[in-house]
């Protein structure tokens, strides 16, 4: 299934196309789209409801075509007998659609009210102050309409995208900006990335996608896409009976540095529990010689070690020495598949000579950044990574010649020809110490494994955040869930992915 996410520019495309041939130029009168869009949301709202309520629903409209979509709703759930109630923020110059929208609106049984503080409580807030159109922060009446909605118990539905929130980035427009936390989001024509990364995905709650029946006019390739199972299913395989550890591949974590062993020893355990054949912690600095807890584990002095031949891990753990450097550097001029995480990306955003021999490495590479990492590499803070975070795992992409796995709230999966997949799996509890550890041994497994570096990145950060999930549901979180507690948890889900692959 694919599951494709447009940027703004490609949603106004597909609504101009869809709106010529709803309704053939110069002619006018309600726009056809506008219409579907406050039906499916009606059809939305109650479905969240549950059925017709008692209580007041309130309806915030702002000037634009998103307030007209808002004005639909209120004008169909009035006529239903829903008790409604509109703060309208009118505009100077309203389109003709929602000067429509807006007569059907007044016609009907909604109450207009000028300001919040005339309603008495409501069991559901309608948010179609800005869509897609929001050039700006939110400022005067219409933040303090939003910070309003901040203290709603009551569920909050948004129609389009969350008011407040860039539909293409999935940050909160700014500076000091605000947006809308819905609990609902119903959007129009095509999903949009910033629902699912950064901030989108504390604003948008759960998203509904209704194309408003534009099917066959989304034509253009899509800015990117919802990571799924779909997406790497053709690299899950079934075990031959008629194999052994040789098969599934030798994984070596460079890491170990004194003092923060433990980094090498969960990407190896998260290695052991993917499937790999035999795993390896190759420790750059004197250490524990076994983990215990699982003597699978082999560890070796990362000085003689035989990288050839073998997946390499590097980062986790392994701290910035100058022996580490020179490890680093060999494994990097190396022709093995290699993912780079951690300390090894700090070194590699240090020294421009690492970086480029990074970017021509002869294999297959993954690099998994947290967005301070991802900063270093690029040059840039923090909040500018944030602030756009296709688009600079995508930069990324391109200058390392990598796939990128840029973590956060909806991880962005990039490669360099500009493909991007965000994932959608995962929860808070994976904002703890050592989950990004877990990571990077589970792609070196899938690497190891012959995986393409895309399907690996898109598989593992997927079964990385199902994982999560999975505890979750299981009461193991999201506070206090550990990373040592993932493994097994992958190796749950990706045996399941495994059989449903086998059926399909
Ligand atoms: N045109 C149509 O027939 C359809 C429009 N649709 C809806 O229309 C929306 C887009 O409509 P618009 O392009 O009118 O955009 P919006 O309704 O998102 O808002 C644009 C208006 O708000 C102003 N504005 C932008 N940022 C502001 C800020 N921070 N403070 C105050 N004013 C601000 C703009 O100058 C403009 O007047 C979509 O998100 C969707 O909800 C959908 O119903 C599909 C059909
Ligand atoms: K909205």
């Amino acid at each position: 299934m694919d599951n494709p996410l447009y940027s703004v520019a490609q949603i106004r495309a597909i609504e101009q196309a869809a709106q010529s041939q709803l309704r053939p130029l110069g002619t006018s009168g309600p726009s056809p789209l506008m219409r579907r869009a406050g039906e499916a949301a009606s059809t939305y709202a109650l479905e969240v409801l549950g059925g017709l309520p008692t209580g007041r629903i309130l309806v915030l409209a702002g000037p634009g075509n998103n307030g007209g979509d808002a004005l639909e709703v209120a004008a169909n759930l009035a006529n239903l007998g829903a008790n409604v109630d509109v703060v309208h923020l009118a505009g100077t110059a309203p389109s003709p659609e929602t000067g429509h929208a807006l007569a059907r609106a007044q016609a009907s049984r909604a109450r207009f009210v000028s300001d919040v503080a005339d309603c008495n409580g409501c069991c559901l807030v309608v948010d179609g102050l800005f869509g897609i159109g929001l050039a700006r922060p939110l400022a005067g009446q219409a933040r303090a309409l939003v910070e309003w909605t901040h203290g709603m118990a009551c569920p909050v539905l948004a129609l389009d995208v969350p008011s407040g929130l860039d539909a293409d980035t999935g940050s909160v427009v700014g500076p000091d900006g605000v947006a809308v936390r819905a609990t609902h989001t119903i959007t129009f024509l095509g999903d949009k990335p910033g629902l699912h990364t950064g901030d989108g995905c504390d604003h948008a709650g759960r998203v509904h996608v209704n194309r408003l029946g534009a099917h066959g006019l989304h034509t253009e390739a899509a800015h990117a896409r919802l990571n799924a199972p779909a997406l790497f299913a053709g690299c899950l395989a079934p075990r031959r009976n008629n194999s052994h550890k040789g098969t599934y591949g030798d994984v070596a974590v460079l890491g170990g540095a004194r003092g923060m062993a433990g980094a090498g020893i969960l990407a190896a355990r998260a290695a052991l529990y993917a499937g790999a054949g035999r795993v390896f912690v190759a420790a750059v600095d004197p250490g524990p010689g076994l983990d215990p807890l699982q003597p699978e584990i082999m560890f070796r002095d990362a000085a003689g070690f035989a990288f050839d031949g073998r997946t390499v891990v590097a980062g986790p753990g392994m701290g910035d020495s100058a022996g580490a450097t020179h490890l680093l550097s060999k494994v990097i001029d190396g022709t093995g598949p290699l993912v780079v995480d951690a300390d090894a990306l700090n070194l590699c955003a240090a020294s421009p000579d690492l970086a480029a021999r990074l970017a021509a490495h002869g294999g297959e590479v993954v690099i998994t950044p947290h967005p301070l990492e991802a900063a270093r590499l690029l040059g840039v803070t923090a909040a500018v990574v944030q602030a756009d975070r296709l688009e600079n795992a995508r930069e990324l992409a391109e200058r390392l010649d990598a796939v990128v796995v840029l973590k956060g709230a909806g991880s962005v999966i990039a490669r360099p020809d500009g493909e991007v997949a965000l994932n959608a799996t995962g929860n808070p509890g994976l904002a703890t110490g050592g989950t990004g550890d877990v990571l990077a041994g589970l792609v070196g497994t899938l690497l190891g494994q012959g995986w393409p570096a895309w399907e690996a990145a898109l598989a593992a950060t997927w079964l990385h955040g199902a994982a999560a999930d999975r505890l979750v549901a299981g009461g193991a979180g999201p506070i206090g869930l550990t990373a040592g507690e993932l493994p097994r948890a992958i190796r749950a889900e990706l045996n399941a992915l495994v059989a449903d692959a086998a059926l399909a």
